[in-house]
């Protein structure tokens, strides 16, 4: 059956039997790993272990969770040592799953989904637990990565958990802010061949200035990373009392790019009505319907400056930056946008991703469109007269004109664009291409937001292909390396996919990543719920 697996270009792929409905659906830990069936052949290289994050539990105390983001952190594990296969998965113990599953009831506010009252208290003293303010949550199921020589599985609050890579235990819940000023980060950090992580949060100040802080944390051998670690870059708000949303920011040889969206957080809103009932994060956010989008560029240097051109685009949604490198005299960035300055979370809440296909298409139509935009951004700029195009690339189209005013205009060349088919959770060979020129971006094909389809875009030709198979629905596909590779793709995608009423419904996809056909599929006896990122540990 393996070797039915498809390859298409860009089709339209429908899901009458709204298979993807399984894969928003509460599912129990493993008291421990179970084994894989494989078919097919796993390269005898390939030996460690893939780690996803996403939501397990997506009801508590009988009462459905409402967005993607609110289910109770999942870690994943497969486990591949010499051409086996085991699957393992447990609750992560933070505060939100423990005090839920023991009372029975949401605790700790989730991302759109309030906590609910303790029936047990009076009006009174839930009139004071309100005014106490707010509970910040530890749901950590977004991501997985290394810190040093620990594991940390994150949310994009300040509070991060340490978890044990080999056994899945819970080991720490670590609180960002006792080391760093910020009041969260996101869950992709850039990392660099060193060792030392960066990430970008927001900071909100004495006096309620705000800013964007990006953070520096060494590596291991320069001592405990998480003590040592300090903010290198302050890049200011574009509006006060409101920073941008902001989940991943680009980083080239010499600097950081952050592109700040019309997505925006109201900070009144969230520190007044949100500690009241009902409230959720969701709650704080709006959209500046003017602003367009703004980048920033600064520089990695120590002695780093931040770049006093205004940057300005129209307005869209960026979740996640795919590559960023410098050439010649410009950045190049490119990035999976969403038209528009409508926040695309108002199109996750799981009633929506749950509901009959014919009305999640309908719905994905009034949502942003998605696009993936390659910008460029002239470092040398001082020199050249207004209403140029000071691009001169040639591989690209897209154009960044100076203007009277000051600002420099960008326009971007289209790389993937297909109607409602969005190319997301991006990965590109990191180790080698992070920061550089490169050719290949893998990600998932998000069909009307239901992921149906593993994409790989050559964003030097443009051209792109496709992994799909009836009744599938894989996840980010992670890349790596066949060791002592020449060529850039040459290297494995893995990816766990959901193939609900299938005889062992979930599986481990192997994909090579040239042509992307199916080496091996590792099939399992569990549905798997959905995973939003991860890591791969690679073994020698
Ligand atoms: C894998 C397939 C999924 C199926 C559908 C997905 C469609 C998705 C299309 C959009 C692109 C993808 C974006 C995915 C992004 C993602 O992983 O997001 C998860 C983000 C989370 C859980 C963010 C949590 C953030 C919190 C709790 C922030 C809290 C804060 C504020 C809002 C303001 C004050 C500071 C603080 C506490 C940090
Ligand atoms: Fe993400």
């Amino acid at each position: 059956m393996y070797l039915c697996a498809s390859i298409v270009s860009i089709s339209s792929l429908q899901h009458p039997a709204a298979g993807y409905r399984k894969i928003f659906e509460t599912v129990e830990e493993l008291e421990e790993p179970i084994p894989a069936t494989v078919l097919g052949l796993i390269p005898s290289w390939l030996k460690g272990s893939v780690l996803r994050m996403g939501p397990g539990l997506f009801k508590v105390g009988g009462e459905p969770l409402n967005h993607l983001f609110d289910g109770q952190a999942m870690i994943h594990k497969f486990d591949l040592q010499n051409g086996g296969v085991t699957y393992h998965r447990r609750f992560i113990r933070t505060d939100a799953y423990v005090r839920a599953v023991t009372e029975n009831r949401v605790v700790i506010t989730e991302f759109g989904t309030a906590a609910y009252p303790d029936p047990c208290r009076n009006i009174f003293s839930r009139f004071f637990t309100y005014f106490r303010g707010i509970e910040v949550t530890d749901n950590c199921m977004v991501n997985i990565y290394p810190v040093g020589e620990d594991f940390y599985a994150v949310t994009e609050t300040n509070f991060i958990t340490k978890v044990d890579p080999d056994s899945l235990e819970t080991l720490e819940k670590v609180d960002l802010c006792k080391y760093l000023s910020v009041n969260g980060v996101t869950a992709h950090p850039h990392t660099d061949p060193d060792g030392t992580v960066y990430n970008i949060g927001n900071c909100f100040g004495k006096n309620m200035s705000l800013a964007y802080n990006i953070v520096k944390i060494p590596p291991a051998q320069e001592g405990e990373p998480l003590e040592k670690s300090q903010v290198v870059v302050q890049l200011p708000s574009s509006e006060r009392l409101k920073p941008s949303y902001v989940h991943s920011f680009g980083m080239t040889e010499n600097h950081f790019v952050f592109v700040e969206q019309p997505v925006k957080i109201n900070l009144l809103k969230f520190l007044s009505a949100w500690s009241f009932r009902g409230a959720t994060y969701m709650d704080c956010f709006e959209s500046n319907q003017s602003m367009g989008t703004w980048f920033h560029l600064a520089s990695k240097d120590p002695a780093g400056y931040m770049s006093s051109h205004k940057f300005r685009t129209s307005a869209f949604n960026i979740f996640h930056h795919i590559n960023a490198y410098e050439d010649d005299s410009f950045i190049v960035v490119d990035l999976c946008t969403w038209k528009g300055f409508d926040f695309v979370y108002n199109y996750l809440y799981l009633a929506n991703l749950k509901q009959e296909w014919e009305e999640v298409k309908k719905a994905a139509l009034r949502a942003p469109q998605p696009e993936v935009r390659r910008y460029v951004l002239p470092l040398d700029i001082h020199k050249e007269e207004p209403g140029k195009n000071l691009v001169s690339l040639s591989y690209t189209t897209a154009t960044a004109v100076l203007h009277t005013d000051g600002t420099v205009w960008l326009e971007p060349e289209v790389l993937f664009s297909g109607p409602r088919l969005a190319f997301e959770f991006p990965q590109i060979n990191y180790s080698r291409c992070s920061g550089k020129k490169y050719s290949f971006a893998y990600g998932l094909g998000l069909n009307h937001f239901i992921p149906d389809r593993i994409v790989k875009l050559d964003v030097q030709s443009r051209e792109s292909r496709a992994w799909r198979e009836d009744g599938c629905y894989p996840s980010e596909p992670l890349f790596v390396p066949t060791p002592g590779a020449r060529d850039e793709d040459d290297g494995v995608l893995l990816s766990i996919v959901v193939k609900p009423g299938a005889e062992r419904p979930a599986f481990l996809l192997l994909l090579d990543a040239v042509e992307l056909t199916e080496l091996a599929r590792a099939e399992v006896d569990a549905v798997i719920p959905v995973t939003l990122h991860g890591s791969t540990v690679t073994k020698p």
